[in-house]
């Protein structure tokens, strides 16, 4: 199992390209199955999770052709509206194949994706939702099974905000008779960017960008070229490794729109930051500020930004208290950054932190994907050696992390 070693006390500088959005990607890749036309698809990240979906598309029968960041998908010969078990439970994007297939062939059968290691996670509301599309859908032996004649438009709205529930529905939405009106829908750029290709592929679609999306159904739609939104995830955790160690980087093919909330709290902590057309410029030296912040949905701050801002946290020269308010048990990371020294304490949905002067080098176990990027801030800050065991979890979701950091003057390796 590979391992990542880090030796801190590096500071970073220069650039860092940033790769096109995993929570895009996948919905993106997912909406091949609603046409019979080719969807073309630029800056898709080279990511496990990206190579874990094209593989469950594959197996529908959906072609595809990879060229680097290219991705053509051709949904013509599409024979099989089936998601196994062993696919879906090392992914829980795999039940976006869901509502496509339904749409499109009036039948589906899409392993549950049970709970992960940052909470149960379930999908009731993608599963109600269908139904008030006019599905008939049973879960037995941990399998979704959904038919219907033809999905027919509907008014949903969901208990609460969830995102790949919205990127379901909407495009099973696309296909369905007349209008759909979903209310309380997610609002994060993910979402848009999705929206933005079906519109490209024939969908009507008003409301982009809003909580209430508005969708007048048509009978089928067709192929269009798109570019994957770049990694605003992945732009903040570099921006979070250079907030930890010190130094100067310029990020490069990434967005300046799409993240406020994180970016007034690097300002906070002290980060200089200059943003260009598509490039960040972070600047940061001496210690970092404390910041406390509560995890909302967008255009909130980020609960998938949590681990790598409490990272920075540990260090900081001050006391701050970070909540996390979208999963459950979201907080596995904070055992593995007390054993680099970090001092933590969790009460209900908050932790307390109080700032060390350092962190110490040691053996830490990723528990899932970004508390293991937290792990390897935490290392790049931390004196002497860090061993971050488990970083499948990493590789879903980053693109070639250690390459990149050591690029600009981390002390890192991978161990196979
Ligand atoms: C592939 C992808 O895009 N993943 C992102 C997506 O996950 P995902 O779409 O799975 O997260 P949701 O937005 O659905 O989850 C939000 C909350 O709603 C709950 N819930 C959700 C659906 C449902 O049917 N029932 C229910 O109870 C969840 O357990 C959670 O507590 O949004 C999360 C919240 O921004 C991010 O952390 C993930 O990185
Ligand atoms: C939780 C995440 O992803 P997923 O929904 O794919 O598990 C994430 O990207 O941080």
């Amino acid at each position: 199992m590979d391992k990542l070693k880090i030796v801190g006390g590096n500071r970073l500088n220069g650039e860092i390209p940033i790769s096109g959005a995993k929570n895009a990607a996948l919905p993106i890749l997912c909406a091949g199955l609603l046409t019979a036309g080719d969807v073309e698809l630029s800056n898709v990240p080279h990511l496990h999770d990206v190579r874990t979906i094209l593989k469950l598309l594959q197996q529908t029968g959906l072609t595809v052709q990879q060229d680097g960041d290219k991705v053509t998908l051709n949904g013509s010969g599409i024979n099989s509206y089936e998601a196994p078990y062993e696919l879906v439970k090392t992914m829980r994007a795999s039940i976006l194949v869901l509502g496509p297939l339904l749409a499109r062939f009036g039948e589906a059968k899409v392993s549950l994706p049970g709970g992960c290691a940052i909470g149960s996670r379930p999908v009731d509301q993608h599963i109600k939702g269908l139904q008030q599309l006019g599905a008939e859908i049973t879960v037995e032996g941990g399998y979704i099974y959904a038919k219907c004649k033809k999905l027919k438009g509907a008014r949903v709205v969901t208990d609460m905000i969830t995102v790949t529930g919205t990127e379901n529905l909407l495009m099973a939405a696309t296909l369905a008779e007349g209008e759909t009106i979903l209310e309380n829908a997610a609002r994060e750029p993910e979402v848009t960017d999705l929206a933005n290709l079906l519109v490209a592929m024939g969908a009507k679609i008003s409301g982009i960008g809003t909580d209430r999306l508005v969708i007048q159904g048509v009978p089928e739609l067709h192929g269009a070229k798109h570019a994957v939104i770049s990694d605003r995830i992945e732009a903040g955790t570099f921006l979070c490794a250079v907030a930890a160690t010190g130094g100067d980087i310029t990020l490069t093919n990434t967005r300046t729109d799409i993240f406020d909330a994180a970016l007034d709290k690097l300002r906070e902590m002290g980060v200089i930051l200059t943003l260009g057309q598509n490039t960040i410029r972070a600047q940061m030296d001496g210690r970092p500020g404390p910041v406390n912040f509560r995890t909302t949905e967008y255009p909130g701050f980020p609960t998938d930004m949590q681990a790598q801002f409490m990272a920075v946290n540990t260090i900081a020269a001050g006391p701050s208290n970070v909540t996390e308010t979208i999963f459950e048990n979201r907080f596995m990371h904070v055992q593995e950054l007390n054993r680099l020294g970090a001092r933590i304490q969790i009460e209900g949905k908050t932790a307390y932190i109080r700032g060390v002067d350092r962190l110490v080098g040691a053996p830490v176990m990723a528990t899932d994907l970004r508390a293991s990027a937290c792990l390897v801030i935490a290392g790049m800050a931390a004196h002497g050696e860090t061993l971050v065991d488990r970083i499948y979890h990493l590789d879903r979701g980053y693109d070639r992390m250690e390459v990149k950091l050591s690029n600009v003057g981390a002390n890192i390796v991978r161990l196979k």
